[in-house]
């Protein structure tokens, strides 16, 4: 199976993208596996085989039927050949149950091997024979390698039947995609493969001694029947098998302890990774994936592709140098009986692809439940009091439960599948267990071998079969599973921002200058709903300009554009006579300092928060700002002053005096250029007038105020009314009263108390 999986990916990677030259590949290959099997069936070109055989076949000596396999094979593949060439259905190329022939090919080739050694009294001295043999197990994994190569080719030759390309595609993508999210899950660990490896060393010791058990088991067995063993044997074999046993308890020891220190560094390097990527995104990627989802990937997600990866790729190493270990020892004991379980390689290779892929697609889906229920956990607590203010607590939890039902549904739905793969593979078991023993007893009976070689070989067989079932059960399908969870943590991982935070400029000295240069605007989520509308503007450097507007004109659209928060469709936006671009990200955002709306303050003391993001900051300096911001008196109002705690995003202040803090906030900074996007509309009158105060005298700093009080803009040096995403009027407070347009009309309905805020939704183009 394992070798499948590799020459499957293999044939993958290095199949060339040219269709005519894969079916050339893949007739040729069938051509030759066609040749090879007549040549080693004819014992070279022995002509008078073939007639010999058809007239007196006999099942038990001739080997015409495993030449057979091989034409057979050949038809099949030309079909299929042919059936490309004619564009028909892709579908039947995309099923995994095409595994199914090879298969049974292999297995009939295996109980081919057991009849012909029982009746032929040349065997084992016929190489023709074990040619053939070899020969049909190569030309079925050969058929596997074609089938891959022609469903590539299938797709790249664009039928037109797009469903079914996209079902071949979904599965083709299946095996290069599990390849590759292995890859890069091992290039995130890196650091923890000193661990790995260590542990690992324990496991195989481990996994070596416990090979050895069955064996002295069966000597003991053999020695107290008396059968070929004296007394020192039988002694050293008691020893041997205690030493074994030792050993194997050591190293299981050893390897628990690295094992879980590996899975923990693991985890904490990928929430690491995880958390560093997403923090990098642009803002637009906020705009459209919820923090639910996100929480739920950094933290079940994480988890599951970790220690899922770890336990089963140690599991993986295991089982297989067990199988290795004692697959050995039973061609050793009775290579009869051996080839007899060998009979469920195939089968297991079918059951755990059809499997493993259902598996894999059902652990996605439970991923992706989860982070859905995960989100609105997140969304009702993270507003709780909007959700008591209307009483929905019970709908919010419903949904929650709702959500969480078809979580559990696709969890049932996963537990049938691993139940019944394990029925199916149980089922294959037992009915070998049955052969093995009624084999087996043939072979005692006959003196093949001694009762002592079958118990051994049984107790090989349990341990074997384990292994296998190890390799298959737990491996593959889990690392299935593991995978299917690691599939949006690499996709958050290796996600490359949309806006790039690549500028290099940092000049020593700024001046404060702000243009917009015929600016088109829209949202990664709305992306033909254009916000701006060909705007431009200047702003001198130290100059006070107000930008003003109806509600939804693209006021604070402007703000995120200086704010590099998402990016222009067209234009520019410079600073400096450069673009906002071009600046390094730590450098722009010290010189250009934003409150926002709703400033958002973290759960710290007042002090952290208004030196938030600068080192070695003084209690001076702070306290300076917060004077200019009207803080300082309400600050030394609270218990503990500066070092007041703030609460959640700042909950444990009013609106007004988070404002004030987010102001010293920005102060501190002394920024060239100052966002204030409605950074004062919580505070009253007279702290308001006394923050306008100290931000109309603050020096050298260009600022850009965006007010929907219009009495608080009249003192800026220039006011730019937006309506509808496009710059309609600009000029001071009196120009504009005295033109007679939108501001004046706006100024006036304020005057007389009627609401200005006519929402002027962007209109889609
Ligand atoms: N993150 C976003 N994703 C998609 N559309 C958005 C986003 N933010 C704002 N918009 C839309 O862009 C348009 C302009 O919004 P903007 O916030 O710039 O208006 P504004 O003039 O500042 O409004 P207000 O005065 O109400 O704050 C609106 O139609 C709004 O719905």
């Amino acid at each position: 199976m394992v070798c499948l999986v590799t020459l499957e990916q293999w044939s993958i990677m290095v199949g060339t993208e040219n269709t005519a030259i894969r079916v050339a590949a893949v007739v040729l290959l069938s051509l030759v596996d066609l040749a090879a099997n007549t040549i080693l069936y004819m014992n070279g070109a022995d002509l008078h085989k073939f007639t010999y055989d058809v007239s007196s076949f006999s099942i038990f000596t001739s080997l015409l039927d495993i030449w057979i396999l091989a034409p057979l094979r050949g038809c099949v593949m030309f079909g299929a050949v042919l059936s490309v060439l004619c564009n028909t259905r892709l579908k039947p190329w995309t099923s995994p149950w095409i595994l199914v022939l090879p298969a049974a090919m292999c297995l009939y080739t295996f109980v081919k091997l057991l009849m012909y050694s029982n009746k032929e009294v040349k065997f084992p001295l016929t190489p023709w024979f074990w040619g053939s043999f070899v020969g049909s197990i190569v030309g079925c994994a050969v058929f596997y390698i074609n089938w891959t190569l022609l469903s590539h080719t299938s797709i790249k030759m664009g039928n037109g039947i797009e469903e079914e390309a996209e079902g071949l595609l979904e599965r083709e993508g299946d095996s290069e995609s599990n390849f590759s999210t292995v890859t890069k899950l091992i290039s995130y660990g890196k650091p923890v493969i000193p661990y790995f490896l260590a542990a690992m060393s324990f496991l195989i010791g481990g996994a070596i001694s416990d090979s050895f058990i069955p064996y002295y088991a069966g000597q003991v067995i053999d020695g107290i029947n008396n059968i070929h063993t004296s007394q020192d044997q039988f002694m050293y074999a008691i020893i041997l098998m205690a030493i074994c046993t030792a050993s194997r308890a050591a190293c299981y020891a050893m390897r628990t302890g690295l094992f879980e220190i590996t899975k923990i560094k693991f985890n904490v390097r990928v929430r690491n990774l995880l958390l560093r990527s997403i923090t990098r995104q642009e803002i637009g990627f906020f705009d459209s994936v919820k923090t639910g989802e996100i929480i739920s990937r950094l933290s079940a997600d994480t988890t599951i592709t970790t220690v899922m990866f770890v336990n089963n790729v140690k599991v993986l190493i295991a089982s297989f140098v067990r199988v290795v270990a004692v697959l050995a020892f039973m061609l050793w004991l009775s290579w009869r009986l051996s080839i007899l379980n060998l009979i469920m390689l195939p089968i297991i290779a079918v059951v755990s692809k059809v499997f493993g892929g259902y598996l894999k697609k059902v652990a996605m889906e439970i991923r992706t439940s989860f982070a859905r229920a995960n989100e609105v956990a997140d969304e009702t607590c993270g507003n709780i009091r909007t959700v008591r203010s209307f009483a929905n607590e019970d709908r919010e939890c419903e949904r929650y439960g709702e959500l969480l039902e078809d979580t559990y549904k696709l969890h049932v739905r996963k537990a049938l599948l691993l139940g019944s793969f394990v029925l199916v593979e149980r089922s294959f078991d037992l009915g070998l267990l049955v052969l093995t023993l009624y084999y087996g007893g043939h072979l005692v009976m006959t003196n093949t071998i001694t009762a002592g070689e079958l118990v051994t070989f049984y107790l090989c067989k349990n341990r074997f079969r384990v292994s296998l079932g190890k390799l298959t059960v737990q491996v593959y399908a889990k690392l299935m599973e593991a995978l299917g969870a690691s599939i949006k943590v690499i996709e958050f991982i290796d996600r490359v921002p949309k806006v790039r935070n690549g500028g290099r400029l940092a000049p020593s000295k700024l001046r404060g200058s702000i243009e917009f240069k015929n600016v088109w605007m829209s949202y990664p989520t709305r992306r033909r709903a254009h916000v701006l509308r060909d705007v431009s503007f200047k702003v001198s450097p130290g100059e006070f300009v107000a930008l003003v507007g109806p509600s939804g004109s693209g006021k604070s659209s402007c703000v995120n554009l200086l704010e590099h928060f998402y990016e222009t469709m067209s234009g520019q936006v410079l600073l400096d006579g450069h673009p906002i671009k071009a600046y390094d990200h730590k450098f722009l955002h010290r010189v250009v300092s934003l409150v926002g709306q709703e400033p958002v303050l973290f759960a710290r003391s007042i002090k952290d928060n208004i030196s938030y993001g600068l080192d070695n900051c003084s209690l001076e300096e702070v306290q300076r700002v917060a004077r200019q911001a009207n803080a300082h008196q309400f600050i030394m109002e609270l218990p503990e002053g500066y070092e007041t705690g703030t609460g959640e995003k700042g909950m444990q202040l009013s609106g007004g005096q988070k404002q004030r803090v987010a102001i010293a906030r920005a102060l501190i900074r002394r920024p060239a250029v100052l966002l204030l996007d409605e950074a004062t509309s919580a505070l009253d009158a007279e702290s308001e007038q006394m923050v306008q105060q100290a931000i109309n005298n603050l020096d050298g700093h260009t600022v850009i105020v965006v007010a929907h009080r219009l009495s608080t803009v009249e003192k800026a040096d220039r006011i730019i009314v937006i309506d509808k995403g496009r710059v309609v009027e600009q000029g001071r407070h009196k120009e504009l009263m005295q033109r007679e347009g939108t501001y004046a009309d706006m100024v006036r309905r304020q005057l007389l108390g009627l609401d200005t805020s006519d929402d002027t939704e962007a209109d889609d183009d």
